[in-house]
């Protein structure tokens, strides 16, 4: 009897407003090159996804699609269709080819007025329109990890009652975004074993994956010890040796032994 493959470790990435359009591209064709050549990557141990600019994602797609590398939107429109000024529905992402769609990020909610209402009707309108949501969640100031971890399951809860289908739940502490380090590997830990705990007792969301973001980066991965099921990066994977580092850390299934 052999063991069950473990599962792909997810590593995301987004790019939030931080790059040119032009600049965007000449990166996407370095971290399509990296996932075309790299072990973690073509074994199939590592899964990657990209969530650029909007106006990036269709230029984007034709680089990153072709070697495995999924697309997806920072935002998405509450509805489908209709007069709202500025937004982009689901059903427009899911005919440019994306197959996530971020919500409930804390710039978001800090900078733009989003609340529970908000990332709720978000993360339907994703689901509904076959688009993962990469569900943001996270407590605002940091605090002890099981009070964190209590908060942040009933956060998850919260948004996601009365709803169904596969999530990314992004564990995103919010003091930790945008800081030199991430959280510790302990309080990550707690956190993530506490959402995969949660998620396992709701047949609704199997499928899902627990990831960290929030000042992730190299050597993170090697510290959580498999606690959480992968990371989701700003910052540090501008670089896309900071990609190849992460990759690095993940280790390819070894190959089949020959009879
Ligand atoms: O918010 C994040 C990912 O969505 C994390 O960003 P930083 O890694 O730059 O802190």
């Amino acid at each position: 009897m052999t063991s069950p493959a473990p599962s792909p470790v997810l590593l995301g990435v987004s790019l939030k407003m931080y790059f040119g359009h032009h600049q965007t591209l000449n990166w996407a064709r370095r971290i399509a090159a990296l996932a075309d050549r790299h072990p973690a990557v073509t074994s199939g141990a590592a899964r990657l996804f990209v969530l650029p600019a909007f106006p990036t994602l269709v230029p984007a797609a034709g680089i990153l699609a072709p070697y495995g590398v999924a697309l997806g939107a920072q935002d998405i429109a509450t509805e489908d269709s209709g007069p709202y000024t500025g937004e982009v529905g689901g059903p427009v992402l899911k005919e440019i080819g994306c197959r996530y769609a971020e919500v409930g990020h804390a710039e978001r909610r800090r900078l733009y007025g989003e609340g529970d209402t908000v990332v709720a009707a978000k993360t339907a309108a994703a689901l509904r329109n076959g688009l993962t949501p990469v569900l943001c969640v996270g407590e605002r100031d940091a605090s002890d990890a099981s009070d964190a971890a209590a908060r942040t399951v009933a956060e998850a809860e919260r948004l996601l009652h009365g709803l169904e289908g596969a999530v990314v739940l992004a564990y995103e502490p919010q003091w930790a975004i945008g800081a030199p380090e991430p959280a510790s590997a302990d309080h990550i830990g707690t956190v993530c074993t506490a959402l995969r705990d949660w998620l396992d007792t709701r047949p609704e969301h199997t499928g899902s994956t627990v990831v960290y973001g929030g000042s992730a980066g190299p050597g993170l991965l090697t510290r959580l010890n498999g606690t959480a099921e992968g990371l989701f990066l700003g910052r540090f994977a501008h670089d896309p040796a900071g990609v190849e580092a992460i990759l690095d850390e993940i280790r390819s299934p070894a190959p089949a032994a020959v009879a």
